[in-house]
């Protein structure tokens, strides 16, 4: 499966154009998404202001070391390549810094994406792939979350995704600019071939920090909570393999391309592990005990994040391929392991 477009070429020049702006693409899911791209025959041009991007996970096409606020910036590389599409992952995760710093995030997860959904409009480009997050839901009751659910995030951070999400409808509205928003729940794993994986400064997430605590290199896991109303009293989470969110882009900008017809999705499993679970697991495939602390529950963490993945399913025929959460781990424990 491959994208191609003709991007704003002049009458009677027949331009192939086959360039996709990736912001953020040396981040965690940006750099994998590139790997994927190349190897439907794209080429992904990184833009990465490297504050938590790493200039060696961009492995798969050129890379510019730049921010979506620079307009300038954005302009020349719009004029030189002529993008058939964007996928933006650039942007600022920690949901814990965006209560203290909500200004940080609005300036960035905001106020950047309009940059670069001006830049877009100045350059003639009319597809996005926009990264949005199971945090714009907010605490759902719900067993499966639908894109349907009502979006009450509570934090900055997911307020901002939300926000972003209705500009993009607005920018539909107006001027024409197709979106894919993707609502990520909890992305894990790494790429099976070991080029590249999770690495954030600092770390908060499950997955590599439970490794982290096997192999020594950090200290005992601290279990956010043990009396959930869950069955093992700790939270649940639906765990999403990397490569499957880096497919699954793929296919949203085929999507965009062949129905010119803007998507939202949920992108998770359908199915939730919970902490004891993934510890378990990390257990079982390092042969060794992870070593844990059992402390109090994260302020805004809920009980249970499940999404239904039926839309994802039906539109995008997207299949997720290794979110087995022995798969996830497995993989993670690879990269970890080497990474020393
Ligand atoms: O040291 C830890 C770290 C996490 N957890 C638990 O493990 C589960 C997963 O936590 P993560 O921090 O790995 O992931 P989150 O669900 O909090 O975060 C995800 O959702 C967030 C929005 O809510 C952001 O989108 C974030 O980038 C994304 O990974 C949660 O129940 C959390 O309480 C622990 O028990 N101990």
């Amino acid at each position: 499966m491959t994208v191609s477009a003709r991007n704003q070429a002049p009458e009677g020049e027949k331009i192939v154009v086959e360039n996709v702006l990736v912001t953020g693409g040396a981040g965690y899911i940006g750099s994998h998404t590139c790997k994927e791209l190349a190897s439907n025959g794209l080429v992904p041009v990184s833009l990465d202001n490297l504050v938590y991007g790493h200039r060696e996970f961009v492995q798969w096409g050129p890379f510019v070391q730049g921010d979506i606020a620079d307009g300038r910036l954005l302009d020349a590389l719009f004029a030189e390549h002529r993008f058939a599409a964007v996928i933006h992952f650039a942007a600022f995760a920690y949901v814990g810094e965006s209560v203290q710093d909500p200004g940080k995030y609005y300036r960035n997860n905001v106020a950047g994406t309009i940059s670069l959904l001006e830049a877009m409009r100045r350059g003639g480009c009319s597809d996005i792939i926009f990264s949005s997050t199971c945090a714009t839901y907010g605490m759902p009751d719900a067993d499966l979350i639908g894109e349907e659910t009502r979006q009450e995030p509570i934090n900055p951070y997911g307020r901002g995704k939300l926000m972003v999400e209705t500009i993009l409808r607005d920018y539909q509205a107006a001027y024409g600019i197709r979106h894919g928003i993707l609502r990520y729940f909890n992305a894990a794993g790494a790429d099976p071939d070991g080029a590249i994986g999770e690495r954030h400064d600092p770390e908060t997430h499950l997955v590599p920090l439970a490794i982290r605590a096997a192999l020594g290199q950090a200290g005992p896991l601290t279990i956010f909570g043990s009396d959930y109303p869950t069955p093992d009293g700790t939270a649940i989470r639906d765990y999403i393999h990397v490569t499957d969110l880096a497919d699954a882009h793929v296919r949203a900008l085929t999507h965009l391309r062949r129905e010119r017809a803007s998507v939202v999705c949920n992108l998770g499993t359908g199915r939730g592990s919970s902490v004891q679970e993934v510890i378990e697991t990390v257990a079982a495939i390092a042969g060794r005990e992870v070593p844990v602390l059992r402390g109090a529950r994260r302020p805004g963490d809920p009980p249970r994040l499940v999404s239904a993945n039926g839309r994802a399913r039906e539109v995008l025929g997207w299949v997720p391929q290794r979110s087995a959460i022995a798969t996830i781990v497995a993989d993670a424990w690879n990269w970890h392991s080497r990474e020393g």
